[in-house]
């Protein structure tokens, strides 16, 4: 008999293992009122690894992130997760396997840091059941690692722009997927909270076995924390490997259409990027 999850809809097979592809699309594109925003794309997305999804604005970001959030759907072609369609996922499955923060999440007027975070339990527990035991210490853990626990009963709309994108992603960790799909997350931060932020994901990714993807646009910062690179040109594709490759002569200019130089000051140090 095939499993069957407790949502009570067929339970897919169990994640990839690390390496594998995590979402496979095969000739997914998007275009919206005839303006082609993504060109089919043919993309596996590895599992277990950080993905940094670089690009010049406008270079279509977000489009995929939403996209494999299930935000959008691929005006043609196929997108996998897991091996299966992302459509044939339930709701709460799905959540419960991958959680997105947009670039702009919502204001939450009128919610606290703590009724924020806790949003993250509702594909485990609904939205109105009583939290459990393991409710409460998930969103204590999440507002701990990024630094809100002195803050959890202060409004939203008191927050600084950066405190509000820890809260959000406070929301993210206590929702303990085993996917990120992040835009942008570190875009508020002062460089204290960037270099924080992108710690505790690499450090979770590797202690929990997680896949993220982020879209990011410090080249300098994807290379330090990110294990695979994807890069987009005008909505294809135009990198998809390992840190090292990008800087090879030539690779970030073409990305970015501007002279770009990288250099190493320290030989285990981090890479710095420059325009020339
Ligand atoms: N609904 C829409 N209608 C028309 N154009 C759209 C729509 N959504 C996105 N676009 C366009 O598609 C392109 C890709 O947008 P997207 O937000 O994916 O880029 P991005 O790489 O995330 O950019 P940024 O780095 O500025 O956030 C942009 O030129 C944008 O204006």
């Amino acid at each position: 008999m095939d499993s069957v999850s407790i949502t009570g809809e067929p339970a897919p097979a169990g994640p990839p293992a690390a390496g594998a592809a995590l979402f496979r699309l095969e000739g997914a594109g998007y275009a919206v009122g005839g303006t082609r925003i993504l060109s089919p794309l043919d993309l596996a997305i590895p599992a277990g690894r950080f993905v940094a999804l670089l690009g010049h604005n406008g270079s279509g970001k977000s489009t995929l992130l939403s996209m494999l959030a299930r935000q959008i759907e691929p005006s043609e072609g196929e997108i996998a997760f897991a091996g299966e369609p992302v459509r044939s996922y339930g709701t709460r499955d799905f959540a419960r396997r991958v959680g997105w923060l947009p670039q702009h999440p919502p204001e939450a007027a009128n919610m606290t840091v703590a009724e924020v975070a806790r949003l993250g339990r509702y594909p485990w527990r609904g939205a109105f059941a009583r939290h459990r035991q393991e409710d409460f210490r998930a969103v204590a853990a999440a507002l701990d690692q990024v630094g809100l626990s002195h803050m959890v009963e202060r409004a939203m709309t008191s927050l600084s722009g950066g405190e509000r994108q820890r809260a959000w992603l406070a929301m993210l960790l206590a929702q303990e997927p085993s996917c990120l799909l992040l835009d942008e997350p570190t875009a508020a931060l002062d460089l204290k909270h960037q270099i924080e932020v992108l710690r505790l994901l690499r450090d979770l990714g590797e202690r929990r076995d997680l896949t993220i993807v982020m879209a990011i646009h410090d080249v300098g910062m994807a290379l330090r924390f990110a294990d695979h690179l994807i890069a987009l040109k005008h909505g294809r594709p135009v990198f998809d490997g390992a840190p090292e490759a990008l800087t090879a002569p030539g690779i970030l200019s073409e990305i970015f259409d501007l002279p770009i130089a990288t250099v190493r000051p320290q030989e285990s140090g981090p890479t710095v990027v420059y325009p020339l």
